[in-house]
C-alpha cells in the first residue's frame, strides 16, 4: 500500500518547483495561474497571493501536486498571515490532499501551533460551552457524510416510492457485500483509484421486482452553502437533491457486470484491501451501505423467534412476521441495524517518549499497529481499553483519552480511537492474538512514518485509524 507522508520543507518546495518546471509548457493559462498562486502561498508571498486571488477568485480551493491547496502549503511552511487571508476569503479548510490530510493536520504535524489553533477554531459560542476542548473534528477514512440521511423520510412510503422512480436517483449495486466499481491506475503516487458505478432507475428496475433484492435508502446529496434547500422547499418537492439507494441482489455477478457501460468494472473480492481505494466522499457512502447490507445478510430471520421478517423503513428495520413475537411489543434493538463498538488505542510509555505497538500473525511482514478489541456488554470505553491492553500485552493502563472514531464496515465496527498512558511496562503477549508487542521510541516511529533508510517497522495504511492515532501522537509534544 502506498503511503504518502509530508515532505521536508525544502523537499516540498523543491518538488513543487520541479513539477512546475516539467509541466509548465503544457499548462493552460489557468493552470499556470494556479501554479503561481500555490507557489506564492508556499513562499508566504502575501501580496502576490492576494493580487492573484482578487483577479481570479476561483483560485482559492485549487489543488496542485498531490492535492495540496494554497492553504495547505501556507500551513506547511508556517505562513500565518497567508492562512488568515485565505480563510477570510472563504477558503475550504476541510479540503484534503491525496494523503487525506487537511491544512489543520499539516500545521499540527509540523508544529505550527498558532496556525493549527487558527484552523481548528470554531464558533466562540461552542468554546464557551465546551472550554478547554479541541473542537476540531478529526476526520478518518470511511467517516465523511456526503449524503444527508434524512432518517425522518424512511417511514414516508409515498416519498420513498417517488424517489425510487425518479430519473435523478442514483443506485449502487452490491453483490456479496461488494459494490460494483470501476478501477483505474491513476499514477504511481496515487495508485489505483476506485469509483462506484452509478445506475439510474431504468437500468435496475427489474432487479427491484425480485423478492431476494434488498433496497436501502442511503439519503439525498448534501448541497453546500446558501443554495441548499430548506426543509419547507423539501416538503414542496422544490429543487430536491438526488436520492441515493443501494441494492443488494443474488443475481449472478457476471450478469450484473454486463449492465455497466463503464470500463474495468468489477466486484472487489478482498474488502479489507479493496475498500480502501475510494475517494473520501465515496468511502463514507460505502461504509454506510455495506454495514446495513451486511446486517441484512446475517440477520435474515427474527433473532427472537426464528420466523421470517420483512424489510421496512427504507431498509433500516426488519420486523418479525409472527404476530405473537415479543420483538413486536415495544422497541427491540434486534429490529435495527447493529454497530459493534471496538476500542483501538495507542498506549504511551510513562516516560512519554515510547509507544506500544503489536502485530498479529496475519499482518504483512514488519507491520505493527495499535492494539484493539471489542467493547463488552456493560463496559465503559475506558475499561475496555484497560482490559484489552492488559489481555493482549500484559501492560497496565491508567488515564485514557478519546481522540476520534472511524466506522469500519468489515462488517459494522465503530473504531473508538484513544490515547492511553501505561502504568506498567513489562510486556507479556497473549499469543493467541498477538505475535509480538514492543515499545517503540518516538524517533523510530517518526522514521518509520517518513520511510527513512532503516525504518523499525511498517505503518498500517493511512486509511486506518491506527495510522492516524500514531501520527496524532508524534504530532503532539511528549508531555500528555
Ligand atoms: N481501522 C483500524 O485501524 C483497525 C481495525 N480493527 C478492527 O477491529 C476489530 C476488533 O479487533 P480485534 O483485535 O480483533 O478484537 P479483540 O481483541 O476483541 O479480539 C477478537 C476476538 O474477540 C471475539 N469477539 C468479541 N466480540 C466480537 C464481535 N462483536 N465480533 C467479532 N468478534 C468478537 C472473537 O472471538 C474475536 O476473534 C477487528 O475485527 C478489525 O477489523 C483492528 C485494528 C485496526
Ligand atoms: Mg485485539
Ligand atoms: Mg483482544
Ligand atoms: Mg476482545
Ligand atoms: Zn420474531
Amino acid at each position: 500500500m502506498h503511503t504518502q507522508v509530508l515532505p521536508e520543507p525544502t523537499e516540498a518546495a523543491r518538488t513543487e518547483g520541479k513539477a512546475a518546471r516539467m509541466t509548465s509548457l503544457h499548462l493552460s493559462a489557468m493552470g499556470e495561474m494556479v501554479e503561481r498562486f500555490l507557489d506564492a502561498a508556499a513562499r508566504g508571498d502575501l501580496t502576490q497571493a492576494s493580487t492573484l486571488l482578487s483577479n481570479t477568485p476561483s483560485l482559492i480551493n485549487q489543488k496542485g501536486y498531490s492535492g495540496w491547496t494554497a492553504l495547505m502549503l501556507a500551513a506547511r511552511n508556517g505562513h500565518y498571515n497567508v492562512v488568515e487571508v485565505l480563510l477570510s476569503h472563504g477558503c475550504d479548510k476541510f479540503s484534503v490532499n491525496s494523503s487525506s490530510q487537511t491544512a489543520y493536520d499539516i500545521a499540527k504535524f509540523w508544529g505550527h501551533r498558532h496556525i493549527s489553533n487558527l484552523l481548528g477554531r470554531t464558533d466562540d459560542g461552542c468554546r464557551r460551552v465546551l472550554p478547554d476542548t479541541d473542537l476540531h473534528q478529526h476526520e478518518n477514512y470511511f467517516s465523511r457524510e456526503t449524503l444527508d440521511r434524512l432518517s425522518g423520510k424512511r417511514t414516508d412510503k409515498v416519498w420513498l416510492e417517488t424517489k425510487r422512480n425518479h430519473p435523478d436517483t442514483v443506485y449502487l449495486l452490491f453483490s456479496n457485500l461488494s459494490p460494483m466499481v470501476s478501477s483505474s491506475q491513476v499514477d504511481e503516487h496515487t495508485g489505483v483509484e476506485t469509483k462506484l458505478c452509478r445506475f439510474r432507475y431504468e437500468a435496475v428496475k427489474e432487479l427491484l421486482q425480485k423478492p431476494a433484492t434488498v433496497l436501502i435508502f442511503l439519503g439525498v446529496e448534501k448541497r453546500r452553502g446558501p443554495s441548499s434547500p430548506s426543509s419547507s422547499q423539501m416538503e414542496e418537492g422544490v429543487q430536491e437533491p438526488p436520492a441515493w439507494f443501494a441494492i443488494s441482489t443474488d443475481e449472478d455477478a457476471a450478469e450484473l457486470l454486463k449492465r455497466c457501460r463503464e470500463k474495468n468494472c468489477s466486484f472487489p473480492k478482498t474488502p479489507n484491501r479493496d475498500l480502501l481505494t475510494f475517494s473520501e466522499e465515496e468511502a463514507g457512502i460505502v461504509a454506510q451501505a455495506r454495514s446495513v447490507l451486511a446486517w441484512h445478510s446475517r440477520y435474515s430471520f427474527c433473532p427472537t423467534c426464528g420466523s421470517s421478517t420483512q424489510l421496512e423503513e427504507g431498509g433500516y428495520k426488519r420486523s418479525c412476521l409472527n404476530a405473537d413475537c415479543r420483538s413486536l411489543k415495544g422497541v427491540h434493538n434486534t429490529c435495527y441495524p447493529r454497530v459493534d463498538p471496538v476500542v483501538i488505542m495507542l498506549v504511551i510509555h510513562p516516560d512519554g517518549n515510547q509507544c506500544l505497538l503489536g502485530r498479529k500473525k496475519i499482518f504483512p511482514a514488519r507491520m505493527f499497529s495499535c492494539l484493539a478489541g471489542f467493547v463488552e456488554p456493560g463496559e465503559t470505553m475506558e475499561d475496555a481499553v484497560r482490559r484489552e491492553v492488559e489481555e493482549e500485552s500484559g501492560v497496565k493502563v491508567g488515564p485514557v483519552q478519546y481522540i476520534s472514531c472511524q466506522p469500519w464496515p468489515m462488517p459494522s465496527n465503530l473504531m473508538i480511537g484513544c490515547l492511553a498512558v501505561a502504568i506498567s511496562t513489562d510486556i507479556k503477549v497473549d499469543e493467541n492474538e498477538i505475535e509480538e508487542a514492543r515499545w517503540f521510541q518516538r524517533q523510530q516511529v517518526i522514521e518509520s512514518l517518513l520511510k527513512g533508510p532503516h525504518p523499525a517497522f511498517t505503518f498500517p495504511p493511512r486509511q486506518t485509524i491506527a495510522h492516524q492515532l500514531i501520527k496524532h501522537w508524534i504530532g503532539m509534544n511528549s508531555n500528555l
